[in-house]
């Protein structure tokens, strides 16, 4: 995706690959990637929807890019760093991770006070500390927040706003954002992806959104990334996409998900009738059924350790023992 003659990109990642670590912290022995061929590269001003079925890896990926999970070092560089080992990169707001965990837990605001807390909005979004007051102001007015919101007495769609606006306070140059508008209303969510279309345009940052809303998204992205199984599909520009299909965006995406599920029904009953197992592999808890002669598989994690286990593992003085962060 990156255009001839750009600046160095926002985001490379060249073959990732990526296994959920069993309960000893590594992968499974013998168990297949979760991700693999994944690669894309991002520049400034790109807008890049992540489409796919439930379960083909969006929220995987999305997390892996934003530093939570481990991988070497190599298959993913935010503005030219390692996402996981390279803390700076989100500790600064350069790289800024919207998603699940984010939105389930109670989303601590900068001085550890519960969203769901008898504490307001001002209380919960003017606690957030080095923050430019215009970029807050603006923030505030673009998700229309009530500064005395209670947070405890708040709905759903308001706390959400609330929690959007803390976590796009700094001006990120990378940002993941995985399924975070589900509560907001109409013009609310109108107007944050216009702002977020601006803060690419004008600051040259760059998003990847993971969404199955496609409301208001036929003109947003400026390319469009479709995963399957944990396999990148496709990855092209919003006007290749279509020049392919007459349908609008959901249409497209529905019409690939439909491909896709006819697909893997064909083969799941191909298996049956070969009397193979309906999945490739067997693989339950961290205890894995099967040739051990396949286990042996790179999976994109380095046997034996649970910390550093990457090549050059002592130049990783950013790095938490983890392996997978929140
Ligand atoms: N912590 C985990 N440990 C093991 N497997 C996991 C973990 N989290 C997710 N998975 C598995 O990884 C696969 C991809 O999940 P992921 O959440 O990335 O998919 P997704 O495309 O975001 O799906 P959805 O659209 O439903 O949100 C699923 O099969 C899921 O069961």
């Amino acid at each position: 995706m990156a255009e001839e003659g750009c600046p160095k990109p926002l985001v490379e990642v060249r073959d990732l690959c990526f296994t959920y670590p069993g309960i000893d912290g590594q992968p499974p022995p013998g168990s297949k990637p979760l991700i693999q061929c994944f690669s894309i590269t991002l520049n400034a001003g790109h807008r890049c929807l992540l489409v796919g079925a439930n379960g083909a890896g969006k929220t995987t990926v999305l997390k892996i890019l934003g530093g939570k999970h481990m991988v070497d070092p190599s298959m993913v560089r935010v503005m030219g760093r390692s996402a996981f080992h390279d803390t700076t990169l989100t500790s600064s707001g350069e790289l800024c991770y919207l998603g699940g965990e984010w939105r389930r837990d109670v989303a601590f605001a900068g001085f550890e006070v519960s969203i769901q807390m008898d504490v307001s909005a001002e209380k919960m979004i003017f606690g957030v500390a080095g923050v430019d007051p215009k970029r807050r102001d603006e923030l505030i007015k673009i998700l229309d927040i009530d500064l005395s919101w209670r947070m405890h007495k708040s709905s759903d769609g308001q706390r959400r706003r609330v929690q959007i606006c803390m976590g796009l306070l700094k001006p990120f140059k990378v940002l993941l954002l995985d399924e975070i508008t589900v509560d907001l209303d109409v013009l609310a969510r109108a107007n944050l992806l216009s702002y977020l279309k601006k803060e690419c345009n004008e600051r040259g940052a760059a998003i990847i959104y993971a969404t199955h809303i496609f409301d208001g998204l036929d003109d947003w992205p400026s390319h469009i990334v479709y995963i399957a199984h944990g396999k990148l599909q496709l990855a092209l520009p919003l006007e290749k996409v279509k020049e392919t299909s007459q349908l609008s965006l959901m249409r497209t995406v529905e019409s690939w998900l439909r491909k896709e599920r006819d697909e893997d029904r064909r083969r799941k009953k191909e298996r049956k009738a070969l009397g193979l197992q309906g999945n490739d592999k067997q693989v339950n808890g961290s205890r894995v059924v099967g040739d051990p002669a396949s286990r042996v598989l790179n999976n994109g994690w380095a046997g034996g350790r649970l910390n550093s286990t990457v090549a050059g593992a002592e130049n990783f003085f950013f790095s938490s023992n983890s392996v997978l962060r929140q």
